[in-house]
């Protein structure tokens, strides 16, 4: 049996419903170690036919056996495989890959083989040496004349070591001494022992092959042997040839994104400025959180919390009104807002407490020290919840002594405002008495220290004992109205919060309770949202990457319509096609990444040290979950963008993709 048959093949043409016939019940066999030449009329069908026989038509009537089996055209996989394995094409026009250097063209083939990379390379360094090119292969197609074309073409048509050459009008672009070159390499790959099919107008050309098969109005109406058929052995040293492997996908991607270098790298930093925004503002927004509960947690100690007798009539159920209520009615009904000792017990009495520490809260005190007075807003009862911290000089109020703030210590000795601890102030202020009337305090008190609380109004602070006996002694209520509740465990501070601010009498709240996390819960809340507004915004730019991504990469499909399908024709599957746009896209994509990173690492730096004067703070913190996150937008946008350019790329048809200009 033959080793190719082609069995009764019927070709037409549509044009609408108007059908063109081309071929009209084909028979022929060719044996390997056969030269066929395929001589015929222009417009005869030749090049239709050697479609057919590469693997590339899948659309006509017959039958095609190779060694024995019939191709199935239906299953294009097959087809795939048949055409990496079995055929070796050379076109007229050369068909090579431009952005690809002539060892890289010779590779793509090769690429679909088992060898490995250096064993690859080799065979490509041998075929190029074979066809007299072993000092051109670092050049491009653009750089070697017709002649040297035609052998890169040669060379990569036995790359991987196919049965079947097919070379359609391989020498009509041509001159004499060119041609004779070319025929001789045909022939020499003849004798080796594979099937070689020329197509052919010349006679001449014809005249160099084994056998001369001429094709008149879809019908063969001569076939002659002019010569034996050469025997060569043939299977001695054939390459198993094999799927693409991914990584020869990347590599040509990577070298068609430097190929247009200019071009990606404007892309790529387009697309870069908008991950490298958002970035900034996710890390803008991490600083000012961690900033401002670096600053509170350093003014309150975030393991207490503030409970207050819960007043409101209507059982109120947001905490933060029940407290409103419960300061309004300080200035009404002081008595009312204080708690009892059985609530003070209650409190101690809860899960995970350890500590209850009672308080006053008391308003509008004068502070006079000789001849210089300040109003402070609040005296209140120094407890474990006062952050040490925030302390700048001196210590803790004991008995009968005060910490005032820097503003006032100022005030006392701009210079050295250190030297108010240790002098006595006198602290004048009203408290209510039972029937809530005012009574007026006075008390001489010695300054212990001296506190910085920031811009958030301005307070002084005793000891419980002190306050006391100070409210006692002038005849005041001298029950607390606060209480500051110490929790054992950090992480059970939010439930034991929530649970102190659900407990009831008869139906009633007892408490409001309020814990700096829930302060800075509120805060973070609004920052966080914040941030995600800005860098949401920041993130419409990376919209316009994707659109510039896809216009790239579609003008990318149109550009390299010819290379789709010389790579089809090589054997390249749809996915295959399909795989070298989507990398080159998701290579954008992480260039940028990389490049946004760099860039949102730089500015913020740089920003931080400029608004480091402001705030004593880093301002900007990119944390690693940033750049994560800037990456996984990136290879999502890129690979999304490639989606549709790929797809198209992929189906396009290889006859009329080799066909491009
Ligand atoms: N895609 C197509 N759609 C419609 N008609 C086509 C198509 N491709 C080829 N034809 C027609 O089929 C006929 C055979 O074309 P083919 O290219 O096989 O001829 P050929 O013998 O190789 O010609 P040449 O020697 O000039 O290359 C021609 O008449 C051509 O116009």
């Amino acid at each position: 049996m033959a080793f190719l048959t082609l069995h009764d093949i019927h070709k037409s043409y549509f044009l609408g419903k108007e059908e063109f016939p081309v071929l009209m019940g084909i028979d022929l066999d060719f044996e390997l170690g056969e030269f066929v030449s395929i001589l015929g009329e222009s417009g005869g069908g030749k090049s239709t036919l050697m479609n057919i026989i590469g693997g590339l038509d899948r659309n006509f009537k017959g039958t095609v056996t190779i060694d024995g089996q019939q191709l199935d055209h239906k299953k294009e996989k097959q087809l795939d495989e048949y055409r990496r394995g079995t055929i070796g094409y050379i076109y007229q026009s050369y068909n090579l890959i431009s952005h690809l250097s002539v060892l890289d063209n010779v590779l793509v083939a090769l690429d679909m083989t088992t060898l490995n990379r250096s064993q690859r390379i080799k065979r490509a360094t041998e075929l190029l040496n074979k066809v007299g090119l072993s000092d051109q292969i670092k050049k491009h197609p653009n750089q070697l004349s017709g002649g040297q074309k035609q052998r890169v073409a040669i060379a990569r048509a036995l790359a991987a070591d196919p049965q079947i050459i097919i070379a359609d009008e391989p020498t009509g672009a041509l001159d004499s001494q060119n041609t004779k070159e070319v025929l001789d390499l045909l022939e020499e790959i003849a004798q080796e022992g594979k099937l070689v099919i020329a197509v052919t107008h010349s006679q001449e050309v014809a005249n160099y092959g084994t056998r001369i098969v001429h094709l008149a109005d879809g019908k063969i109406d001569g076939d002659d042997r002019i010569k034996p058929a050469f025997d060569g052995d043939h299977e001695s040293d054939e390459i198993p040839a094999r799927p693409l492997a991914a990584m020869a996908s990347y590599r040509t991607a990577f070298k068609h994104l430097m190929y247009n270098f200019w071009r990606n790298s404007l892309i790529i930093l387009g697309t870069a400025i908008g991950l490298f925004s958002v970035m900034l503002f996710l890390g803008l927004g991490n600083g000012i959180k961690s900033y401002i509960n670096n600053q509170v947690t350093e003014l309150a100690n975030p393991d207490f919390v503030t409970v207050m007798k819960n007043v409101s009539k209507d059982n109120k159920k947001d905490v933060n009104e029940r407290m409103t209520a419960t300061q309004q009615a300080m200035a009404t009904d002081y008595k009312s807002t204080t708690l009892t000792s059985a609530q003070l017990k209650k409190l101690k009495d809860t899960k995970h407490v350890s500590k209850v520490q009672p308080g006053y809260q008391l308003s509008s005190a004068q502070l006079t020290q000789g001849k210089k007075t300040e109003s402070v807003s609040t005296f209140v009862t120094w407890t474990g919840q006062n952050g040490s911290k925030s302390i700048k000089a001196g210590h803790q109020p004991g008995k009968n002594e005060i910490v005032i703030d820097k503003k006032f210590a100022k005030s006392l000795n701009s210079k050295n405002w250190k030297k108010a601890v240790g002098k006595t102030v006198t602290i004048s202020l009203a408290a209510m008495n039972d029937q809530n009337q005012p009574v007026k305090i006075t008390k001489t008190l010695k300054v212990a220290g001296i506190v910085s609380v920031g811009e958030q109004g301005s307070s002084a602070y005793g000891n419980y004992a002190t306050m006391k006996t100070m409210l006692s002694d002038a005849g005041a209520v001298s029950e607390p109205t606060f209480a500051a509740v110490k929790i054992n465990d950090t992480k059970q501070v939010k439930a034991t919060n929530a649970k102190i601010n659900d407990m009831k009498t008869a139906g009633v709240h007892d408490f409001a309770s309020m814990s700096v996390g829930s302060i800075l819960d509120t805060v973070n809340t609004i920052t966080d949202l914040a941030t995600n507004v800005l860098a949401a915004i920041a993130a419409i730019s990376l919209v316009v990457s994707a659109l510039m991504i896809i216009v790239s990469m579609y003008m990318s499909v149109s550009e390299r319509t010819k290379e789709i399908g010389i790579l089809r024709a090589l054997g390249e599957s749809k996915k295959d096609i399909r795989r070298l746009f989507t990398s080159e896209s998701l290579f954008i994509g992480l260039l940028a990444a990389v490049l946004g990173t760099v860039m949102a690492f730089a500015i913020g730096a740089g920003l931080n040290s400029l608004l480091y004067s402001i705030a004593k703070y880093n301002l900007i913190r990119i944390s690693m979950g940033d750049v994560i996150f800037a990456f996984v937008v990136a290879v999502i946008i890129s690979f999304l963008a490639a989606l549709m350019p790929a797809r198209r790329a992929s189906k396009l048809n290889p006859i009329d993709a080799l066909a491009a200009d």
